[in-house]
């Protein structure tokens, strides 16, 4: 099973640029989380910093009892491989086929025969959709499938924790929904901690057990995702909805002057998504581990959450109506 990921404040800064502030999370293990947030917020710059890339300035995170910014990078680099990294390009060599690009890791951090290796990397490509593609180089196929391929070479050496930055930048929506499934189908395969960051609504509306927001160098809420799927919080209304009207603005965070003229108008109202349910393992694939668990730990905090999440959570729980209505 996956492991979990307890984030305790956590401030990271560039100079005097402040990223983030007193960002405390857990990742829940085996769940799939997706972190939200606009263009800037310092998203991938917290992925960097779960991974011990980057070195925030306070707080711990911790993760199988290795804290991944204070302890010695002999420990640090150790459990780094416990984690397999999807990046926003796929991050593949541009002169290898995709064999060997997706063999790499094994090849670079084990002593396994190429047999073995081979098995591992036709299995991975497998499970991505790639069967057949080894020969190709990365620059012969599509965007999909270089994240495809990023991908499945993030799942050769077996991660506990898959980080996903960005994976549907670039694709179409079709492309995006394959994804989706991809993503909760893994998930149901190898029962891994997953966060994705993303931009992406659709995703962050039918993939993800948990969800949380960046904005403003604060974590503005991290929670199953009926918390924010149903928070009347004026950014993450604003995010939900793709609206211009809001204090999100062109460079991420607009001044109180702009602010008070939009008070003044009176604007229409924009579509609010609904909870739509959460995608679930394509036929023949095992149930999500993740499941059952996550059940147990949300109905333990219900009485803590928004009644409107309360509310949502209880109708999730309930079985389909013959309409597929809950
Ligand atoms: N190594 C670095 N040195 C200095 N500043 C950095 C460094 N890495 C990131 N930053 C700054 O940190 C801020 C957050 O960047 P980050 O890439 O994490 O944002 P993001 O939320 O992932 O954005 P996007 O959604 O556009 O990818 C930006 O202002 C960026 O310029």
């Amino acid at each position: 099973m996956g492991l979990e990921v307890v984030v305790e404040g956590l401030t990271k800064s560039f100079g005097r640029q402040t990223i983030w502030r007193d960002v405390s999370l857990t990742l829940p293990a085996g769940e799939v989380s997706v972190m939200l947030g606009p263009s800037g917020t310092g998203k991938t710059v917290f992925l960097k910093s779960l991974i011990g890339l980057l070195k925030p300035e306070r707080g711990r995170v911790l993760i199988d009892g290795v804290d991944m910014v204070n302890d010695p990078d002999r420990k640090v680099y150790e459990t780094r491989k416990r984690f397999g990294l999807m990046f926003q390009d796929g991050a593949l060599f541009g002169s290898m086929n995709l064999f060997d690009n997706i063999a790499f890791p094994l090849r670079e951090h084990t002593r396994k025969k190429e047999s073995e290796i081979r098995r591992i990397v036709l299995e991975r490509m497998e499970m991505v959709g790639l069967a057949g593609q080894e020969r190709k180089l990365p620059g012969q196929i599509s965007g999909g499938m270089r994240k495809r391929a990023g991908l499945a070479r993030a799942l050769v050496l077996d991660p506990q924790i898959i980080l996903c930055d960005e994976p549907d930048s670039g694709l179409d929506p079709v492309r995006t929904a394959y994804l989706s499934q991809l993503l909760i189908d893994l998930n149901a395969r190898i029962d891994a901690t997953m966060l994705i960051v993303t931009h992406n609504i659709e995703i962050a509306c039918t993939v993800p057990d948990n969800i949380g927001m960046l904005f403003r160098r604060d974590l503005v809420t991290f929670g199953p995702r009926e918390v924010l799927l149903t928070s009347d919080e004026p950014v993450v209304a604003q995010f939900l909805r793709g609206n211009r009207h809001g204090p999100i603005g062109m460079s991420e965070e607009k001044d109180a002057t702009a602010l008070a003229a939009e008070a003044r108008l009176s604007l229409p109202a924009a579509r609010v998504p609904e909870i739509v349910p959460q995608l679930e393992p394509s036929p023949g694939m095992p149930d999500r581990g993740a499941v059952n668990r996550r059940r147990e730990r949300v109905l333990s905090m219900l009485a803590q959450l928004p009644p409107a999440a309360q509310e949502a959570i209880l109708n999730s729980l309930l079985p389909p109506a013959r309409d597929g209505r809950r």
